[in-house]
């Protein structure tokens, strides 16, 4: 299979991440079809797209005739026999392994025997996933970030079976959308931004909980510092900039002292038990109660959009 083959893309599990999905591939002219189990999840996953849609046009990212094309590019139907003709099949379902096993056995008994197969687990082993598979050649992680329609990064996971040619498609194929890929070669628990994202977690907490900064300023030094230069230089160029001297020297006292532990801090696993969930609970660290919450997810959008218009010419 080339890129020019790739017409119909097929996504199971209409949610918050195969609605952005399907949103992202139908705006660029793929046809698109999605499943999940019940009709009302398909209707939910509708009004998903409107509001992506809606997002964007507000932000001049959009013009109403792509809504329009967007919206009759994606058909939806619980039967997974949809996915018959599908060039690629990316599987959006709950992040469950026993599931995900036999949600990917059913389809390679529908699915064209070249359709390329992608999962968008957030850490679930891909060879793992492919396990009831009989081609685990075509099989990849395809792991998109949260808000799918907004951020760049898609990871591609190899698989132990995964074949090069199927890595190879899909980068020209993300490149194409307008997506910024990087490959994880081997199939390991978090890939790469989220192992990253969490050794910054694990020592963010370690700073709170050992009273060395409060919650608020350890959010403002990493917006206004650190954060500040990740858009632009990643940490290794950031390395490079700074003198990697200098940061060997830093490492060999800093990395002793830092944060090592093997499992979730007091700190979370008290907010955990008090049901203090972040956005979602209208509590975590911050405080969402009378319409804040709201407000935090619009101000995180919008300056999401800033950033994409601004730094990325979107
Ligand atoms: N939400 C995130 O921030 C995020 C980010 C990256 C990756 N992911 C991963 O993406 C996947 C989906 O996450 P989400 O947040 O969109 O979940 P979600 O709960 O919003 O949606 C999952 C959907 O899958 C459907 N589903 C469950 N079993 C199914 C099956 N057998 N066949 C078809 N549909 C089925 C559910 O009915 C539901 O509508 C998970 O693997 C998750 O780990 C999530």
């Amino acid at each position: 299979m080339n890129l020019e083959n790739i017409k119909k893309i097929g996504i199971a599990g209409a949610g918050t991440m195969g609605s952005g999905i399907a949103q992202i591939f139908a705006r660029k002219g793929y046809e698109v079809v999605v499943t999940d189990v019940k009709e009302e999840f398909l209707e939910n996953s509708k009004k998903l797209v409107s509001i992506f849609n809606k997002s964007l046009i507000e932000e001049g990212l959009m013009g109403e005739s792509e809504v329009e094309s967007t919206i009759k590019n994606i058909k939806y139907n619980v039967d997974k026999k949809i996915f018959s003709d599908c060039d690629i099949i990316i599987e959006a379902i709950i992040e469950k392994i026993d599931i995900k096993q036999d949600f990917w056995k059913e389809v390679e008994k529908v699915a064209k025997p070249d359709a390329i197969f992608a999962t968008n687990t957030s850490g679930l082993s891909i060879t793992e996933i492919s396990k009831k598979l009989e081609n685990k050649g075509r099989f990849i992680g395809m792991h998109f970030w949260n808000p799918p329609h907004i951020i760049p990064l898609v990871e591609l996971i190899k698989g132990d079976g995964t074949k090069d040619e199927i890595i190879n498609i899909l980068l020209k194929l993300l490149k194409k959308i307008d997506k910024e890929p990087v490959v994880v070669q081997k199939d390991i628990p978090g890939f790469i931004g989220n192992r990253i994202q969490f050794a910054v977690f694990r020592e963010a907490l370690n700073i709170v909980e050992k009273g060395i900064a409060t919650f608020e300023d350890v959010d403002r030094a990493m917006k206004y510092g650190p954060g500040f230069r990740y858009p632009i230089i990643g940490p290794l160029e950031t390395a490079d900039l700074g003198g990697l001297d200098t940061f060997y020297y830093i490492s060999s006292y800093l990395f002793n002292d830092l944060s090592d532990v093997k499992e979730p801090q007091e700190i979370l696993k008290k907010l955990m038990n008090n049901k203090e969930l972040g956005v979602k609970s209208k509590k975590g660290f911050y405080d969402y109660s009378y319409g804040k919450d709201e407000e935090a997810i619009k101000r995180r959008d919008k300056m999401f959009f800033k950033i994409l218009k601004h730094i990325y010419n979107l």
